[in-house]
């Protein structure tokens, strides 16, 4: 190849030419399979002869019976190239002798067209045998059938799928189902998609709504999962769905109602509900007092560190609660957020050009009432830029949990420490937040899409590790 100046057309022409008898001779004198694939590939690609294409990928297949042929072949029937038919049922027939010769992406199509609901009924939904060619490709290493089983796993396979209502998991109590919503297999297979590289299986999302974010209509068509954990129930239902592509989960904090205060949202049930479902990342969104003059209020804050002025909030999940996990966790705090997370938020706001500051210290208080004056001063002396009610102990518990936490905040008024002007009210925070709701969403929708196209993860199993590490268990 080296000798050829690709530059001359009539070069390139010879040489594309002789690439053809290359392929040819290795095919039908040499009889090599591999050649043959790659002679039907020269067909499809340079020549456009997609019937040559056809008959050179079905004879690899059936002769030499070389899986990436029939996966080819079988792609060729399934949307009619090179015989302007579309055949299903012969497709399948490739995928699966595809997937016989090792090929694991013809097990994922075949596994795909067996689980499938075909409009024509051109293939017979068999979901067990589907189920085999899924479960087949993902040990082979085929990410998207790792993902798409951890999606069965998720919702639960319906016998009947008419009587299967996807807005509304918990009308589908009581149906018959084929393979039954399993959250722990869903994870397990999420995991593996995720370690072969699939970004959708690594990442999915809980968003976190504080005040005035208690229903921010991310998702067209949201399913409502209703979800209980060892510390009891989450502040209300999840609302699962895909944004960008990415799988999503949103959690009003305080209940879309807005009906627990701060001090009586049970963070524990919120984190963990999020993490039971599969989230590695947590996204939030809070309303918050700024403490000092540059955080002025419409900018927002990817904050980088907490003060605790919180009291008796469930704040570790260690604490031998039945179901929850054993021992004694020590864990680090420093750095509070994760760092990927942040960088995402903070990525996402100056590509916008909206007002932003990257780094802040938010001075979490007991609430449900505004700090009093001296309060607030104080908070200022002690270096804090921000003030809310709600980051504390919902970051610790994120951090507990292994997950990639970050929160972006919206400063929505100067509390009440500046001089002459009247102090914080809630109505305040809201008519702010309604200002500049649409920075926060912009910013968290980007964000999402940053971090799913990472794929770098270590991060993730860095989160993790810090958490084994920590925990103290003595037999
Ligand atoms: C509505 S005023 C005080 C309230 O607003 C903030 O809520 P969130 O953090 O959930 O956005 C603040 O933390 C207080 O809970
Ligand atoms: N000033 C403030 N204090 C506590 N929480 C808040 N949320 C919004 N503004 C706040």
């Amino acid at each position: 190849m080296s000798g050829y100046d690709l530059k001359k057309e009539e070069e390139v022409k010879e040489f594309v030419e002789n690439l053809g008898i290359e392929y040819r001779f290795g095919c039908y004198k040499e009889k090599k399979p591999e050649v043959c694939h790659l002679l039907g590939d020269y067909l499809e690609a340079i020549k456009k002869d997609f019937e040559k294409a056809a008959t050179v990928f079905k004879s690899n297949c059936l002769d030499y019976n070389y899986g990436k042929s029939c996966l080819k072949y079988g792609n060729y029937k399934l949307i009619g190239k090179g015989s302007n038919k579309s055949d299903p049922a012969e497709a399948l027939k490739y995928f699966e002798k595809g997937c016989e010769n090792n090929d694991p992406t013809s097990c994922l199509h075949a596994g795909l067209l067996l689980t499938a609901i075909s409009p024509d009924e051109s293939v017979i939904r068999d979901v067990p045998k589907g189920y085999n060619y899924l479960k087949k490709a993902c040990d082979n290493r085929e990410n998207m059938a790792c993902h798409y089983l951890s999606g069965m796993y998720l919702t639960g396979v319906p016998k009947n799928p008419k009587e299967y209502n996807p807005h509304k998991p918990e009308k589908n109590k009581n149906i018959d189902f084929l393979i039954k919503p399993d959250l722990k297999q869903a994870f397990s297979f999420a995991l593996k998609g995720c370690e072969l590289g699939h970004i959708y299986a690594c990442a999915n999302i809980g968003i976190i709504g504080g005040s005035g974010f208690d229903e921010p209509g991310l998702f067209e068509n949201p399913v409502e999962r209703v979800v209980s954990t060892p510390f009891g129930n989450p502040s209300d239902v999840l609302l699962e769905g895909v944004i960008k592509g990415v799988p999503c989960v949103i959690l009003a904090r305080h209940g879309r109602k807005h009906q627990f205060q701060p001090s009586d949202v049970n963070y524990r049930a919120n984190i963990w509900a999020l993490k039971e479902v599969g989230c590695t990342h947590v996204l939030a969104t809070t309303a918050t007092g700024s403490l000092h003059e540059d955080y002025q209020p419409g900018s927002l804050v990817v904050v980088d560190d907490f003060i605790d002025r919180t009291w008796g909030r469930k704040c570790t999940f260690y604490d031998r609660t039945e179901g929850g996990p054993k021992g004694v966790c020590h864990l680090p705090m420093s750095p509070a957020f994760c760092e990927v997370a942040r960088n995402a938020l903070s990525t996402a706001a100056r590509a916008r050009n909206y007002p932003c500051h990257h780094k802040g210290t938010i001075v979490t208080i007991q609430g449900p009432r505004f700090s009093s004056r001296a309060e607030s001063l104080m908070h200022r002396q002690w270096g804090g830029h921000l003030v809310n009610m709600t980051t504390v102990p919902e970051v610790v518990l994120a951090k507990e949990a292994g997950l990639s936490y970050a929160a972006v905040a919206l400063v929505t008024d100067y509390d009440c420490w500046r001089d002459n002007e009247k102090s914080v009210c809630v109505s305040d925070v809201l008519e702010a937040f309604a200002k500049n709701v649409k920075k926060a969403a912009d910013v968290i929708v980007d964000a999402i899409q940053i971090l799913a196209a990472s794929t770098d993860h270590p991060y993730l199993t860095a989160h993790k590790e810090l958490v084994t590490s920590a925990i103290m268990l003595k037999e």
